[in-house]
């Protein structure tokens, strides 16, 4: 700062002593001209006009001198540094080979499980132990980190953990004999206060197709581990898409529906994934709706995510009765889905908390009453837009689920949006009799192993196995209360846990016994009566009891059907009461409040 002073000022006095000077020259001038005697006096300094002598008139001031001579020496250095930097950089990256993975893409996570691989991590001295699974439901049956002296045994809840690189800390291991630098740092966002991770790795070589070995090598691996699971994403409070659970496949098998739903559906779905050209050619949008309707409990949900595992499709859960979820919040994740995958609304009656229909009219609250129940930001107009507006994805299949068919508007339904509509109805017989041997058939492998029957649960020792069997055999009349396997099921109003514990097997049978304690147990169930849900529930309460299960059906129904009319009874009552309560506020004549007596007293003035 006080080099530009002593300059300025310098060249200030400079001017002025010049400028005096140049006055002095004229009026001595003017004095030789009219005769005076001459003064001899020094030749004053003329301002320079050209560039050149600006330059040297510069240049005698000392302090700009030095200046220039600083600006020389700081240019000439921050040259020679940029210079060193620029060559280390071109060296580094003509041997090194950089990638960077943001933890919101899915490299990453194909590229943490490959690096909770390594056996290098099992070694480092400052590692994260971690319980994430990044997408995977069989993350947990990592190989390399087992063992009962291995720490990853003692992880909680089941899922093992891993060792991961540290954040803010360098690693360095080895990849097919190349030397590789590990880092993983945290930004903070600042967004919601949300830090994000990025994971970079370094080679140590000239040829690139290194990363592209090690990327197609961790994203295999990654993809051979997921084909087991489906992985389910929701909407976070920003509007983002999240992972949130990987799920095992559930087998099509498993789901016992009517015959040729199953079948309708997974050709279906699987006709459209395949026909994109076809749909393309003929300028139809590229989507396909499914509506799911009918009774609780009949498998809706889960044939859809049965669908998800068959067709390797994951599933995008729309809840549109999330709080902050708007019109445009909506179109915008519906935009966002991925080109292939299943969008889901559940109970999509649910979003509207009165109606979806547009020409029913809303129930006003009643006064007086509860009050109304905070309702969706969506509205229907929102909701049609998004599913097939200019931003809706293509490729996408949705499905929709409600239980009140009738309550949705047909603009909803129509075809394009809701392509296709499957009723799922209560239990036919057909259905029960399919879910007890489904529930009784033993694993397949199991079965192949040792050529005999049981319902596949884990082993427990012989001896407790053969008296289980033993006991089974003699059927349940001879009870003995000490063993869980002929504990008489207590009277159902009592919660009480009988199935037995998981660790029993269920007794051997045949699959002629199976057939034949399945139609038994399917003659006893009533026709449409009984959702599979709740069958599958009684069921469970006999997993090692087969013959019992099949036995007991019929007083089930009839406690069953005892408990439902009591509740029906208990309902119409507290209802019957309501409107009574209500016909009497009605007939009861209003009191009209008498208006208060104002008393009006004179004063002095006023009289
Ligand atoms: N058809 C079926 N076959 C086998 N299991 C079934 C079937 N229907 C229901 N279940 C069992 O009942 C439970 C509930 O089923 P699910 O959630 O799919 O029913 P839902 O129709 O979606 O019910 P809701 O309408 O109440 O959401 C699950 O554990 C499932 O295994």
């Amino acid at each position: 700062m006080a080099t530009p002073l002593i300059i300025a000022q310098q060249i200030l006095s400079a001017i002025t002593n010049s400028a005096g000077d140049s006055l002095l020259s004229v009026s001595q001038t003017n004095a030789t001209t009219n005769g005076t005697s001459a003064v001899s006096v020094p030749t004053p300094t003329a301002m320079p006009t050209d560039l050149a002598s600006l330059l040297t008139f510069l240049f005698s001031f000392s302090a700009l001198r030095d200046w220039f001579k600083l600006i020389v020496i700081g240019s000439v250095f921050e040259t020679a540094r940029r210079l060193v930097f620029h060559f280390y950089y071109k060296l580094i990256n003509s041997i090194f080979i950089t990638a960077r993975f943001q933890e919101d893409d899915n490299s990453y996570s194909w590229m943490m499980i490959w690096l909770s691989k390594q056996p290098a991590w099992t070694e480092a001295r400052d590692v994260e132990i971690s319980t994430h699974s990044f997408g995977l439901s069989d993350y947990e049956d990592r190989e390399g980190l087992e063992g009962e002296d291995e720490p990853m045994s003692l992880a909680s809840g089941g899922r093992k953990v891993a060792f991961l690189p540290s954040i803010s800390s360098t690693y360095t291991i080895w990849y097919k004999n190349r030397w590789m630098r590990v880092t993983r740092t945290e930004k903070q966002t600042g967004y919601y206060g949300k830090a994000e991770e990025t994971l970079e790795i370094c080679i140590l070589a000239w040829d690139r197709r290194v990363l592209n070995q090690l990327l197609l090598e961790a994203k295999k691996e990654y993809m051979s581990a997921k084909e087991q699971s489906i992985s389910i994403y929701v909407s976070d409070v920003s509007n983002n898409w999240r992972h949130v659970a990987s799920r095992p496949k559930r087998p099509l098998h498993s789901i016992v529906l009517d015959p040729g739903i199953k079948d309708l559906l997974i050709d279906d779905a699987t006709d459209f994934l395949q026909s994109k050209n076809w749909y393309s050619v003929r300028g139809i949008p590229f989507r396909r709706g499914y509506l799911l309707y009918g009774a609780p409990g009949s498998g809706k949900t889960s044939i859809i995510h049965s669908l998800a595992g068959e067709l390797g499709l994951d599933v995008y859960v729309i809840s549109l009765s999330r709080a902050g979820l708007d019109d445009n919040a909506l179109s915008g994740l519906i935009s966002e889905l991925p080109q292939k995958c299943i969008a889901l609304m559940e109970d999509i009656d649910a979003a509207f908390t009165q109606t979806l229909n547009r020409d029913e009219e809303p129930t006003p609250p009643v006064p007086g009453g509860p009050p109304a129940p905070p309702s969706s930001k969506i509205s229907l107009s929102g909701l049609l837009n998004a599913l097939d507006g200019v931003g809706a994805q293509e490729g996408r299949i949705l499905f929709a689920t409600t239980n009140k068919y009738s309550s949705l508007d047909p603009a909803l339904c129509r075809p394009g949006r809701m392509d296709i509509h499957i009723e799922f109805k209560l239990a036919s017989k057909y259905q029960a009799a399919e879910l007890y041997r489904r529930f009784y058939m033993p694993d397949a492998e199991e079965e192949s192993e040792k050529g005999s029957v049981d319902s596949g649960y884990a082993s427990i020792s012989d001896e407790k196995e053969k008296d289980l069997i033993a006991l089974d055999d003699t059927s349940s009349e001879a009870s003995e209360p000490s063993t869980p396997a002929k504990t008489s099921p207590p009277p159902l109003e009592v919660p009480v846990f009988i199935g037995g514990s998981h660790r029993f097997r269920a007794p051997k049978l045949s699959r002629e016994q199976i057939d034949d304690f399945a139609t038994q147990f399917s003659e006893a169930i009533p026709e449409r009566e009984f959702s599979m849900a709740s069958l599958q529930g009684y069921l469970m309460m006999y997993k090692i009891r087969p013959a019992d299960a099949a036995k007991e059906a019929g007083e089930w129904v009839a406690r069953e059907r005892a408990d439902k009319a009591a509740k029906l009874a208990a309902l119409e009552a507290a209802e019957s009461k309501k409107a009574a309560a209500k016909q009497q506020v009605a007939s009861k004549p209003q009191e009209i409040p008498a208006p208060a007596e104002v008393k009006v007293e004179k004063t002095a003035e006023s009289s």
